[in-house]
């Protein structure tokens, strides 16, 4: 199937001559949740905002469901809907009027009835006649996903959609979300919240310094870079791992009680049945033992941490971060 969105070649060089993106290809599948993760700064909201054809890129070309974002921007534009960090819409106008407008920018003839379900799906239909200014700030967060929606748009895109928000809101943006992906809408998002993509998405992107260093399946993600650990619940204390157990992968807890063994859980052979049989010669014994497998979290910290050595993508980089 073709990809809905596709992105070649992508730099971005801004007017400071700092690069924000270098060289990123990424497909976006038809109805996937896809999530962009990378730490402030590392180009998300650039790579989003060039999609959008809000900002342009120095090189490279991005089509939206089949459209050139910068040649035939109109075209591409009708079919994303963007939720960005902040709202810079009119503090004077009602809800249902700056929603209204918002349809109306993309040349959509006026369907109350859309408009009605949007607002009420976001819990704002009794807030329809309020001045944006007299809102809160969940409600105003709720009036940009309401903006966005009202072109009912194919691809949906949501930057930091949950920074900041109540736990209320963020459950709703989640069915939300859920709801719009069965309807077919793709969505990607970006997030700081590993927890967030890790229960939201089909895939992970990692951006690190403007490049997209990882794109996978989440479940071959977490496969292929997570650690299983068992940990073992001793009888007795120790104060040190015991000298025949010294070539293993095997840490003692900080109170001495537990060992922990780390293994792959892409391995083959976990060498548990090893552990136990030396654990045994040694004469440690364990009233306790479980298993625990690394999160997504864990993952992307040492993505991030081994990727910490990389040199800077170019030396206008090194310019304007020293
Ligand atoms: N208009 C601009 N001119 C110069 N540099 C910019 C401009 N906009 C962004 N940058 C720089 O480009 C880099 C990437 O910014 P971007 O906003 O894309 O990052 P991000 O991954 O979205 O970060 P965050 O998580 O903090 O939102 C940053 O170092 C930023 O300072």
């Amino acid at each position: 199937m073709q990809p809905i969105i596709s992105v070649r070649n992508l730099d971005k060089t801004y007017a400071s001559g700092f690069q924000a993106l270098k060289n990123v290809d990424l497909d976006i599948r038809k109805g996937e949740i896809f999530a962009l993760l990378g730490p402030n700064g590392a180009g998300k909201t650039t790579l989003i905002s060039i999609i959008c054809g809000i900002v342009n890129p120095s090189s490279g070309t991005v089509l939206a469901d089949g459209h050139d974002v910068v040649a035939e921007y109109r075209a591409a534009r009708s079919k994303i809907g963007l939720v960005p960090q902040e709202l810079s819409t009119d503090a004077f106008e009602s809800v249902w009027s700056t929603v209204a407008f918002s349809r109306g920018l993309f040349g959509k003839a006026p369907d109350p009835a859309h408009l009605e379900k949007v607002l009420r799906e976001l819990s704002l239909w009794d807030k329809k006649d309020s001045k944006i200014l007299a809102l809160s700030g969940g409600m105003k967060r709720r009036v940009l996903i309401a903006k966005a929606l009202a072109h009912e748009p194919q691809i949906l895109f949501l930057d930091e959609p949950t920074a900041g928000v109540d736990v209320e809101l963020r459950h709703d943006m989640w069915q939300m979300v859920h709801r719009l992906r069965e309807q077919g809408v793709t969505i990607i998002l970006t997030t700081h919240y590993i927890e967030e993509a890790e229960q939201m998405a089909d895939r992970i992107g990692v951006i690190l310094k403007g490049e997209l260093i990882l794109v996978e399946d989440k479940a071959a993600l977490m496969r292929k870079l997570g650690k299983k650990q068992l940990t073992l619940t001793l009888q007795e204390p120790l104060d040190r791992v015991p000298e025949g157990l010294s070539g293993l992968p095997l840490e003692l807890s900080d109170d001495g009680n537990a060992l922990v063994y780390t293994f792959d859980v892409q391995s083959e052979r976990t060498g548990i049945a090893t552990l136990l049989r030396q654990l045994a010669e040694q004469g440690v014994d364990f009233k306790d033992l479980h298993s625990s497998e690394s999160s997504l979290e864990d993952i992307f910290v040492h993505l991030v941490r081994s990727n910490a050595s990389r040199p800077p993508v170019d030396a206008a980089a090194t310019e304007v971060r020293a």
